[in-house]
């Protein structure tokens, strides 16, 4: 059966938003029934006029369908993307999961896959706690997070916890080389499960 895909993510710069492009392109070539949504961000065109890196995808990212927790019920496979803040969730991200409020108590989300990714600036940016932020915010709704498997791309080392992309510190290093390898070979293992 065909499977459902969502891909919800948060970005200023962009490198969120390139992540989830590529996600989308694996899952639409490899068959799935994908959409992409956009987590809302009041200050989107406000940071645009303030750091150009931020003006470089702002239309494409808002041409994009907002994301609700409503849109996202009847998917099999949920993916947030989310830029690290403080070794943590941006809080636009952090809004979007705590409007899942209604859902949670009726745990609506129940057994459906969860497969988390995230950008920071280097090693020591807390990149991996932002992702177990989405993991943990996915074990409350009672979805089952999917790491990545330790083989999943030959010579290369990723989290358990999810794909993580480092951007530098002008947040303009794009996602390239092993991440896009990375995936390609996620989207074959989520559409295994
Ligand atoms: C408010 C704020 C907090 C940030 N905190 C961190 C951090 O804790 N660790 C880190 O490596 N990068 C941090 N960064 C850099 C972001 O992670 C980086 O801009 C982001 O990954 C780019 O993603 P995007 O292109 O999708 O917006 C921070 C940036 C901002 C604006």
């Amino acid at each position: 059966m065909t499977k459902k895909v969502s891909i919800v993510f948060h970005s200023v710069c962009g490198n969120n938003f390139l992540i989830a492009k590529e996600f989308y392109k694996e899952f639409e070539s490899q068959g799935a029934e994908v959409k992409m949504f956009r987590v809302n961000d009041p200050n989107l065109e406000e940071l645009a006029k303030q750091f150009t890196i931020a003006g470089q995808y702002k239309n494409e990212m808002l041409s994009i369908d907002e994301a609700s927790p409503e849109k996202l019920l009847d998917s099999d496979i949920i993916l947030m993307g989310s830029p690290t803040y403080y070794g943590n969730v941006s809080g636009a991200m952090k809004s979007f999961m705590d409007a899942f409020s209604p859902y949670w108590t009726g745990a609506s989300f129940w057994g459906k896959k969860l497969f988390a990714f995230s950008t920071c600036a280097n090693g020591q940016g807390g990149g991996d706690m932002c992702l177990n932020a989405i993991n943990i915010f996915g074990q409350h709704m009672g979805m089952t997070n999917v790491p990545v498997p330790s083989n999943l791309v030959s010579g290369q080392s990723f989290p358990a916890y999810g794909l993580l992309h480092y951007v530098g510190d002008y947040s303009n290093m794009r996602p390239s080389g092993f991440t896009l390898m990375a995936v390609k070979a996620m989207t074959e293992r989520l559409l295994e499960l």
